[in-house]
């Protein structure tokens, strides 16, 4: 925690150097977001107004870290790299790097014990394990321990002596070795913080951390020279990086003539000890975890990830382009692995449900159909239910050592609990859609459960084949299927019944397309045989009427692919006319 004596030196230190800081605002230090900006009084700010000006020559920028390091002068593309190393040096380096006396106010506000995930305990992290924070957190320490090692080579910058056991893990890797997060852990927890030697990896990912979580764009500042090259680049703004976020809180930041950088908040009114909030961004709380450090359980903008791997010529045809539309992660040949994003405002993103509504479709549909919709509704069901069960079983991991601190726990019963709840919803929508689809057809709809019980002559029939007294023993006896199969054929067979079902005519497009191969006869001559001829001998006034040859069989098997739904609550199958569903994407 940042010490009130070391804030009020830094406020008057900005204030001293021509900063006007105004008096309705007043900093104070917080149990749980440490420096913390609130208005002493009520008033309305006039949207022109700021509340904070900051004189260009009080920011941290690219400018100040190329005169300590001309050598990277020429390479513009390590900008912000190069900022994060100065501004690790200023830090931990000694009194002779160039501002470093001027900058001290300001350094001393910068939080030594950082909130962020990559400096929790090791006992902490595995509590991620499984986790999206847990596989961004080992990408990126693997990225930022990359661009450190690069910098310090491209700036003949010698490694630090506290380094040397820990890059014996990179020596001879190539780009795209990926060093665990558990080897990450063990060495950022043995560095002590207050003794790193500025050119040490952990310095450096102080600073990315810092910069991750304070830096402004480069593109406020209003320069000439901002072009596509420097166009991420970013910069520290003393005082106004001491307010805290908010989403959704409407603030503005602008260059006045006097070259001072503007903090105009644009709420119309504040009341008497209201905080003063920056907006870094309408963040989610798993960005706002990782780079910040906090979680707010009434985030809006909160999401659950949903990581698919599917093959890769399974989304072909499908009439998203998914290297445009935000999901695409990679693509080996083989599998492409898509993302969804399951927001807290938007539980079922419809490019993810119309996936899974066309993975469903049959090679012989065109389009999806009713019958696709609820069977992708399912598949969906099913692929959320088991992400939703990871969250749902996990049980807080306790070591010996027991380096778990409450606050950090806190954050991490919150990290599962909100993604719990967003999937939650996701499959409570999904429930919602597949009832609103089998409303919405009722009447293009017939439950074997149905014709059970109206097809009495049928029913006895099983009886005698199965012993099924009633509907369930079809599913208990595992011979539902057959019994689907012997009412499909008697129904195509039946020609008391004048009017044309949607289950004849499919049976009669199926019989009229199909190409019937050897191997079909021989996998259907098992099934056959079980029932034929001694059907027709026993029952002869259901099972001796029409045709009942083998080929009868086989285009029914398709037929009831086309037109059969399984209800996943109660295994009931259910006919459905085959009618196109508009995908709506
Ligand atoms: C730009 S700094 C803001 C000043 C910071 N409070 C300090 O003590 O220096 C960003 C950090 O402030 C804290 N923070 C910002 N917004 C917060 C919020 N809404 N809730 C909790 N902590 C917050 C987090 O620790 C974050 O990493």
């Amino acid at each position: 925690m940042i010490a009130q004596i070391d804030l009020q030196n830094c406020l008057q230190w900005a204030q001293d150097n021509g900063a006007f800081i105004d008096p309705r605002i007043s900093f104070k230090i917080t149990q749980d977001a440490g420096v913390t900006a609130f208005v002493n009084e009520k008033f309305s700010p006039r949207p022109d107004q700021a509340l904070i000006r900051i004189p260009e020559t009080l920011l941290v920028t690219s400018q100040q870290a190329l005169s300590e390091f001309p050598q990277a002068a020429n390479q513009k593309s390590l900008s912000n790299s190069v900022t994060q190393l100065y501004l690790s040096k200023l830090k931990f380096g000694p009194d002779t790097v160039h501002l470093k006396f001027f900058y001290k106010p300001y350094l001393d506000v910068l939080p030594l014990n950082l909130p962020q995930t990559y400096f929790w305990s090791t006992d902490e992290v595995v509590n991620l394990h499984g986790t999206d924070v847990y596989l961004t957190m080992r990408d990126t320490l693997n990225k930022v321990v990359k661009e450190w090692i690069g910098l310090c080579q491209a700036l003949s910058i010698e490694h630090a002596s506290q380094d040397k056991q820990f890059l014996s893990l990179f020596r001879g890797t190539g780009e795209a070795t990926v060093v665990p997060l558990e080897q990450f852990c063990t060495h950022i927890n043995s560095c002590k913080l207050d003794t790193l030697e500025w050119n040490s990896f952990v310095a450096y990912l102080w600073s990315y951390c810092i910069f991750n979580s304070r830096a402004f764009p480069r593109i406020i500042l209003n320069k000439s020279d901002t072009d596509s090259s420097n166009l991420n680049e970013g910069f520290l703004y003393p005082i106004v990086d001491l307010l805290n976020h908010k989403n959704d809180v409407p603030v503005k930041w602008k260059m006045n003539d006097q070259n001072e950088l503007c903090f105009m908040s644009q709420c119309p009114a504040f009341d008497a000890n209201e905080e003063l909030f920056n907006n870094y961004g309408d963040i989610s709380n798993e960005k706002c975890l990782l780079n910040y450090g906090f979680w707010d359980s009434s985030n809006k903008y909160d999401f659950s990830r949903l990581t698919l791997k599917l093959p890769s010529a399974l989304p072909n045809g499908f009439p998203v382009d998914f290297s445009k539309s935000g999901n695409f992660v990679s693509d080996d040949g083989d599998t492409i692995i898509l993302q969804f994003n399951l927001k807290a405002s938007e539980p079922l993103p419809a490019t993810l449900l119309a996936l899974f509504i066309y993975l469903s479709k049959l090679k012989s549909e065109e389009t999806p159909n009713v019958r696709s919709a609820l069977e992708g509704i399912d598949q969906l069901t099913s692929v959320v239910s088991q992400r939703l069960l990871f969250y749902k079983n996990f049980k807080i991991k306790t070591s010996s050592n027991q380096n778990l601190r409450p606050h950090i726990i806190k954050l991490i019963k919150l990290y599962y609990q909100d993604n719990k709840k967003i999937l939650n919803v996701t499959i409570e929508k999904l429930s919602v859609l597949q009832k609103k689809i089998l409303n919405a057809n009722k009447e293009f709809t017939l439950s074997f459960k149905t014709i059970f019980k109206n097809d009495k002559i049928f029913a006895n029939s099983l009886l005698l084949i199965f012993g099924a007294i009633n509907y369930e023993d079809l599913i208990t006896k595992d011979c539902l299927n057959d019994a689907l199969l012997l009412w499909v054929v008697r129904t195509v067979n039946d020609k008391t019944n004048k009017q044309d079902s949607f289950i004849k005519q499919t049976f009669r497009e199926v019989s009229d397309s199909i190409v019937i191969e050897k191997e079909d006869v021989m996998g259907f001559l098992g099934f056959y045989k079980k029932y034929f001829p001694s059907l027709s001998e026993r029952i002869p006034e259901i099972y001796n009427v029409g045709d009942w040859g083998i080929r009868q069989f086989i285009v029914a098997d398709t037929a009831i692919d086309r037109l059969v739904w399984i209800r996943k609550s109660n295994n009931e199958p259910i006919f459905l006319m085959e009618k196109a569903y508009n995908l709506r994407i």
